[in-house]
């Protein structure tokens, strides 16, 4: 729970100041300096720094800040268990009890296939994930609760759902190391069955799969619309969620938008809500990179390195990741000092790979008829048929938002409509953006392919 708490923090300040009308100086002078120190039993630990002494804490009391402070975290966690203790560092350091991770936690990692740095300690929070965060968290202290059943993450490849979602295994068996916890790739549960089904041996797989209590299935969109796979995926996932047992999913694309999923099946990814991971902004590209070169244990790497990364990498973490790899490999075998001069040459590749892509209506009308599987030709055609019309005005909204065209040019990118049809084309999008949130969602999507830098 203190990892929820900490991911709330805010929200907590807010609520105590304006539902509660404990003033502003007051929180930002005793309660934001509180410490999360630990929990146990219900019981959360606030420590305050040494320099308030014993009459701090007596102060924090004497004006109900942990009855406020209390009532707030009984509300959001809905646990009416929750006690608030105010105490000095130094008490907590006294006794304080190094986590030490048991033989039984090591062993468990490594039967439930998982990367022991997939953790929540490695992962670094910014606005573009704290969302599904927080919601991971949330599902690690409590799995198996209806509200997150599935946990259904998606986003673009290398954003870090595969990450995400071990930390939720690592999490629940660091709390309980008997939990049965199962991590596998689409792949490696498609070839199971395969297998199975060859040497007749189902039933086996089946006892496999259904006695676990969570269940982490990576890049479901490669296990969808092949039959047998797919119907002996639903058997599980029914048979789990029977049995109040949670299942964590990811793919790159909501359920919705999974084209071969069955639409009986469709519903079933959505009793949970779908959560999207966005690109990370440069605060957080900053963070990661200079985490993962400590975790790297590389030590020689400057700032203007890191900003130079952050700047040019600007969507995929796998990729930051792939640069600070680069480099390592650089400065280990040559025992060199890597200058900015020298980075920027060992990266160029991956750099102007990575270099941002003018958007155009080719491009636009290109991601469209990918993302929902219409062709160029029938965007750019006259054809009416619904799906086809959605498509084009999709695009046609696009073009206008994302480049500098006007309407007469967009037109003619469409093979050549007129530009009261373009505006009146982009004004029902607009509308339906405005009505219609899945609508507004899967345009949203397909902005995220795009990438605009704005
Ligand atoms: N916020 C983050 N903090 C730290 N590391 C991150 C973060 N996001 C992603 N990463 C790292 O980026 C790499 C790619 O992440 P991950 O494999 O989880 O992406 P993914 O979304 O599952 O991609 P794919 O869809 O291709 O499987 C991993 O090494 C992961 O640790």
């Amino acid at each position: 729970m203190k990892d929820l708490i900490l991911a709330r923090w805010n929200d907590i300040l807010n609520i105590l100041e304006n539902e509660h009308g404990i003033s502003h100086i007051m929180i930002h002078t005793w309660i934001e300096p509180l410490n999360v120190y630990s929990v146990e039993d219900n019981k959360v630990y606030f420590t305050l720094d040494e320099k308030y002494g014993q009459r701090g804490i007596e102060f924090l009391k004497k004006k109900l800040f942990d009855i406020y402070l209390e009532t707030v975290l009984r509300e959001l966690f809905q646990n009416d268990s929750i006690q608030v203790i105010f105490t000095l560092q130094s008490v907590m350091k006294e006794e304080e009890k190094q986590p030490t991770y048991t033989e039984d936690y090591n062993e468990a990692i490594s039967k439930s296939n998982l990367r022991p740095d997939y953790t929540f300690e490695n992962f670094i929070v910014g606005e573009s994930n704290k969302h599904a965060h927080a919601t991971c968290l949330a599902v690690a202290d409590s799995p198996g609760q209806d509200k997150f059943n599935p946990l259904f993450l998606y986003g673009e490849s290398g954003l870090g759902k595969t990450h995400l979602m071990q930390s939720i295994a690592h999490y629940i068996l660091q709390h309980n190391s008997n939990m049965k916890v199962l991590y596998v790739s689409s792949n490696q549960f498609t070839n199971e069955i395969i297998e199975a089904i060859a040497k007749k041996t189902t039933e086996e797989f089946r006892n496999k799969y259904r006695k676990v209590d969570v269940l982490l299935i990576d890049d479901i969109q490669y296990l969808i619309g092949k039959d047998a796979t797919q119907n002996e995926f639903f058997d599980t996932f029914n048979a789990l969620h029977d049995e109040g047992k949670q299942i964590i999913l990811s793919s790159d694309k909501p359920p919705k938008e999974i084209k071969t999923l069955d639409v009986r099946y469709r519903s079933r990814f959505e009793w949970g809500v779908p959560i999207d991971i966005h690109a990370p902004d440069y605060e957080t590209r900053m963070a990661i990179l200079k985490n993962k070169a400590e975790i790297k244990g590389l030590k020689n790497i400057s700032e203007p390195i890191f900003e130079y990364i952050a700047k040019n990498i600007t969507y995929n973490v796998r990729e930051l990741e792939g640069a600070l790899n680069k480099l390592s490999i650089y400065s280990e075998l040559g025992h060199i000092k890597i200058t900015e001069d020298l980075a920027k040459n060992i990266l160029k590749d991956l750099i102007s790979k990575d270099e941002k892509v003018t958007i155009t209506p080719d491009l636009i009308i290109n991601t469209v008829s990918e993302h929902l599987n219409i062709s160029v030709n029938d965007i750019i055609s006259t054809k009416r048929s619904q799906d086809i019309a959605t498509a084009r005005q999709i695009s046609m909204y696009l073009c206008r938002k994302y480049t500098d065209k006007g309407l007469k040019s967009i037109g003619d990118s469409f093979g050549g409509k007129d530009h009261s049809t373009v505006h009146s084309n982009i004004q029902k999008v607009e509308e339906k953006i405005d009505k219609d949130p899945e609508f507004a969602e899967m345009v949203d999507v397909i902005i995220k392919k795009l990438n605009p830098q704005k």
